[in-house]
């Protein structure tokens, strides 16, 4: 049976103030869910949301790592450095990283294995555009996303790996992808996963699906079969949503 997890993702939002002040709002409406609890904000707060997190079920993660270990590559950040002020999660290939920062489906593998070599949970997304939906291409897209995510992933290690399907023309859009057709592209990737490992190790990897996902709709998604969580951008940026979220 895998565990539900609900993933916030922040981007590029909140002061450390305001970090502080959502933990504290949500972590007595959470602690007795069963869901994985996960909050992805920016590097400048992770220090302070691990320290309140402390105790809790909350886990925290990043949104973007560098695959190197460490090195004159000004601006990033190593998963070790991570490792160091105890983050356990990392977003990695996010569609805006694509899009704005020159991700690639080489580096999202080479992050993926990097991250996996040091105990840290990758969140690998992956996700077709209004174009290539429109051009029929969804599961196509997704497959050769998720094939080389996982290039040189190990039986062992890939069951730890949490995959979120994120159509980009869903996200921040407010339009959502039907509940049908999300659990269907999620059913297709966990296809792909058991060609590429076997079904057994496919029916544990846990799939997300992201994109425009509120309280208004969290529940329809989350009662499909291969839906197994949510990543949510928008949605997870309030309290009270977020915990309506969790408390799905
Ligand atoms: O990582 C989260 C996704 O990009 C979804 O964002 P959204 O919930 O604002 O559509």
């Amino acid at each position: 049976m895998r565990k539900p997890i609900i993933a916030g993702n922040w981007k590029m939002h909140k002061t450390v103030a305001e970090g502080l002040a959502f933990m504290d709002a949500i972590k007595p409406e959470v602690s007795g869910t069963d869901v994985e609890v996960l909050v992805c904000a920016p590097f400048t707060l992770l220090p302070s949301l691990v320290e309140a997190a402390k105790g809790t079920n909350i886990k925290i993660g990043a949104q973007n790592m560098h695959y190197e270990d460490h090195g004159a590559f000004t601006g990033e950040v190593s998963a070790d450095m991570l490792l160091d002020i105890g983050v356990t999660h990392v977003i990695i290939g996010h569609s805006e990283r694509r899009q704005y920062f020159a991700e690639t489906d080489e580096t999202v593998n080479l992050k993926t294995r990097k991250a996996l070599s040091k105990g840290l949970t990758p969140v690998v997304c992956c996700g077709e555009s209004l174009e290539q939906r429109e051009a029929g291409e969804t599961k196509t897209v997704c497959k050769t996303q998720i094939v080389k995510a996982f290039e040189n992933i190990s039986l062992a290690d890939a069951s730890k790996v949490v995959v979120a399907y994120e159509p980009i023309w869903a996200i921040g859009t407010g339009k959502t992808s039907s509940s049908k057709d999300a659990n269907d592209v999620i059913a297709y990737i966990r296809e792909v996963l058991a060609a590429l490992y076997s079904t057994e190790v496919s029916e544990e990897i846990r799939i997300q699906y992201g994109g425009s996902v509120k309280p208004a709709n969290v529940e329809e998604i989350m009662n499909e079969t291969d839906i197994d969580g949510a990543l949510v951008g928008g949605a997870s940026l309030e309290a009270d949503s977020f915990v309506q979220l969790v408390n799905f």
